[in-house]
């Protein structure tokens, strides 16, 4: 297999079937279609923020690449492995990170489910020496090993849970909300971790979250997906364009003046001499900024990029939009980026 593709997921699908009792006797059986015909690759190396509301499909998607659940279609492969039909071979070349629960042996010391591991991987010494001390250096654990993971703080336990899926080497780490509940100073961390352990060892990182700025400070490529289809695939950058999102002018002017007029913009906010105008995110600036200065007297000026928050909220408002207005075609067209 080429490395331009170390994951591969074609055409994949997996569909939930849900028993719901709705009377004494009676039972509803309905379709959950959590993954809904999904294709993208990703190469080795590759830092990929996988992102989507509640109920999108993303931990089913990473179930699946880490073989717990088996796709109900399509075709799904990591480092040339079926990952549903080969786990325990597979297991050696992933880590996985869920947030939300911890690998991690409850009762005992850090340092003794570090050991637990070691066995159970069987890393060879060297190997786990070498990687144990980097992750207790950059993750900052040296006086934590000894100390219950019972006891840990969320943050002091996700650092311990990432350490404890890199002691095998990993090529490729599902990171599901590896900073969900962390203060500031643990999410910098992680995420400077995060980004040393992509520069350095080349390990290619599938990243779910709910944060943006993981997104943002970690990956250039970005995946979104809703209702189990993805909606994009392209660069961070690029989803201000799908999102039809809008760029705001912010105008210092000499004195007070009626709002500026510069149409596509509109002024949406005027606070004495300084006015902010709100104009198409794919539209140049720079001929809007002419314009104005030709005509207007001014102090100053900025342009402020669309957050990208709001883009992503704009692009789920208008898949709903689709669905709602859906007459029995397909649900979610993708957008123009979509591979
Ligand atoms: N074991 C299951 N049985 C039935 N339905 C399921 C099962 N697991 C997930 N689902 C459904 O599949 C859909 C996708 O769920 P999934 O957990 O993959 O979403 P998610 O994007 O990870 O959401 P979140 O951000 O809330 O974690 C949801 O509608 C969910 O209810």
């Amino acid at each position: 297999m080429a490395d331009s593709a170390f994951i591969e997921l074609d055409h994949v699908e997996k569909v939930f079937d849900v028993r719901r009792k709705t009377g004494f006797l009676r039972r509803e059986r309905r379709e959950v279609r959590a993954v809904d015909s999904i294709s993208f690759t990703v190469a080795r190396g590759e830092m990929v923020g996988y992102i989507g509301p509640n109920g999108a499909g993303k931990s089913t998607t990473i179930k699946m690449l880490t073989g717990i659940l088996t796709p109900s279609g399509g075709r799904l492969r990591v480092a040339g492995i079926d990952p549903s039909r080969e786990r325990t071979r597979l297991a050696r070349r992933i880590g996985v990170v869920f947030g939300q629960r911890t690998t991690l042996w409850w009762d005992l010391p850090l340092i003794d489910s570090y050991a637990l591991m070691h066995r159970m991987y069987r890393i060879p010494d060297a190997r786990y020496r070498e990687n144990l001390d980097r992750c207790v250096e950059l993750l900052d654990l040296a006086a934590l090993l000894d100390v219950p993971v019972r006891q840990l703080s969320l943050g002091q336990r996700m650092r311990g849970d990432i350490a404890a899926a890199l002691l095998h080497d990993p090529e490729v780490l599902y990171l599901d909300e590896p900073t969900i509940g962390l203060d500031v100073i643990s999410k910098a961390k992680v995420r400077e971790f995060l980004k040393d352990l992509n520069t350095e060892r080349g390990t290619t990182v599938l990243l779910t979250t709910h944060d943006l700025q993981d997104i943002e400070q970690l990956c250039r490529r970005v995946m979104v997906i809703d209702h189990g289809r993805l909606m994009y695939d392209g660069p961070l950058a690029g989803l201000h364009e799908v999102g039809e999102s809008e760029r705001t002018l912010v105008v210092d002017l000499e004195r007070e003046l009626p709002p500026i007029e510069a149409a596509p913009a509109r002024v949406v906010r005027v606070e004495g001499p300084r006015q902010w105008l709100a104009f198409p995110a794919s539209e140049s600036a720079a001929p809007l900024v002419a314009r104005i200065a030709s005509a207007y007297p001014l102090v100053d000026l900025s342009v402020r990029e669309p957050d990208i928050e709001a883009v992503i909220a704009q692009m789920y408002a208008q898949q709903a939009e689709r669905v709602a207005g859906r007459t029995g075609e397909q649900v979610g067209e993708p957008g123009p980026a979509v591979s």
